[in-house]
């Protein structure tokens, strides 16, 4: 259950006083998600997401909420943040910093379909396309140099094999730069559970607080190890090549990406891998996440290194 800051009727209606959203009709908890605390907040006006920010402070979310606006102004699916009297994304709510967002139809997929992989890849290369118009800018804070660091800080955890598996491919990984290769807004984190599906349609990408600025390519890779990946930790072939067709059919990649993208694919995964194995073994006191298996990751890396087919 993901309601870790409980609001009463009363203190929302108090709230939502700043907005021009008519009445509180009714408040309720989303049970799904990690991060954050959700609740579906219905009014006069419509229904709506009532997010809740556990991690993010205030000053950290104008990057976040006003590209969600961005995109969504652009036809991009995604939820839309609802500005206040005061023309604020975001504000305190019971203590913490909280927003309003467009509530979307439609639920995410564990086993997608062809259809649905294709609609994920449109949707993904317009959201680059839409991104290249956002003035702000946001690093990556989980790249190369923050795997590298955070490898070196689990070593002491992992096995010999493993940790020498990961040591290949941080050192792999560092003798390759993708500087040259076209950069833009992404979403960082396009798995299933970050897109809800209204039937083969997107309804909308959501959660886009890992967003930045980085290589287009690394985003198509991350979507492509989520997506495609079967429940064997495989990659189906159909899924992969019919997501890469529908992100090509807006947006084709130039020759250089082409060429990197069978290393794009190992660093998306080594990103995850590394993250997942950060959460195991040195958990963050009160974070309120629950781990995730790092050998996924571990074993989509070791098997993209010796594929030959990358579905192109
Ligand atoms: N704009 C939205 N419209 C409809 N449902 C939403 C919306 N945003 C979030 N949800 C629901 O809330 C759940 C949790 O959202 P998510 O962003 O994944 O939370 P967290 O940040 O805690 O991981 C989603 O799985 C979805 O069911
Ligand atoms: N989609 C990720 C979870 C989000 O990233 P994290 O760095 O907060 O763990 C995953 O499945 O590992």
């Amino acid at each position: 259950m993901s309601v870790y800051t409980t609001v009463d009727n009363d203190t929302l209606a108090q709230w939502l006083e700043r907005y021009a959203l008519g009445e509180l009709v009714e408040l309720k908890g989303i049970a799904a998600g990690i991060t954050n605390t959700n609740y579906f907040v219905t009014t006069t006006h419509g229904r709506y997401v009532l997010t809740i920010f556990e991690v993010l402070k205030l000053d950290e979310l104008p990057y976040y909420l006003e590209l969600m606006s961005h995109l969504a102004r652009h036809g991009v699916a995604c939820p839309a943040p609802i500005a206040d009297h005061t023309d604020n994304f975001a504000s305190l709510l019971a203590g913490k910093p909280a927003c309003l967002v467009t509530c979307l139809p439609g639920s995410d997929v564990e086993a997608p379909n062809a259809a649905q992989c294709r609609a994920v890849g449109e949707m993904q290369a317009q959201l680059h396309l839409a991104g290249a118009t956002f003035p702000r800018k946001m690093h990556n804070p989980r790249g190369p140099r923050w795997w590298s660091q955070t490898a070196a800080t689990v070593y002491p955890y992992m096995n010999e094999a493993d940790a020498a598996s990961l040591r290949a491919e941080v050192h792999f990984q560092d003798s390759h730069r993708f500087d040259h290769l076209p950069t833009g807004v992404v979403h960082a984190d396009l798995f299933k559970d970050n897109v809800l599906m209204n039937g083969d349609t997107i309804a909308g990408f959501i959660d886009f607080y890992y967003a930045c600025n980085d290589v287009l390519l690394y985003d198509v890779a991350i979507a492509v190890n989520d997506w495609a990946r079967r429940p064997d930790g495989e990659i189906d072939g159909e899924l992969a090549r019919t997501l890469l067709a529908g992100y090509q059919s807006i947006r084709p990649f130039e020759a250089e990406e082409q060429r990197g993208w069978p290393v794009m694919l190992r660093a998306a995964a080594l990103r995850f891998w590394t993250s997942r194995l950060l959460d195991l073994y040195q958990p963050q006191e009160g974070e309120l996440t629950y781990t995730k298996d790092p050998k996924v990751f571990q074993r989509l890396v070791e098997a993209h290194r010796v594929r030959s087919d990358f579905w192109l």
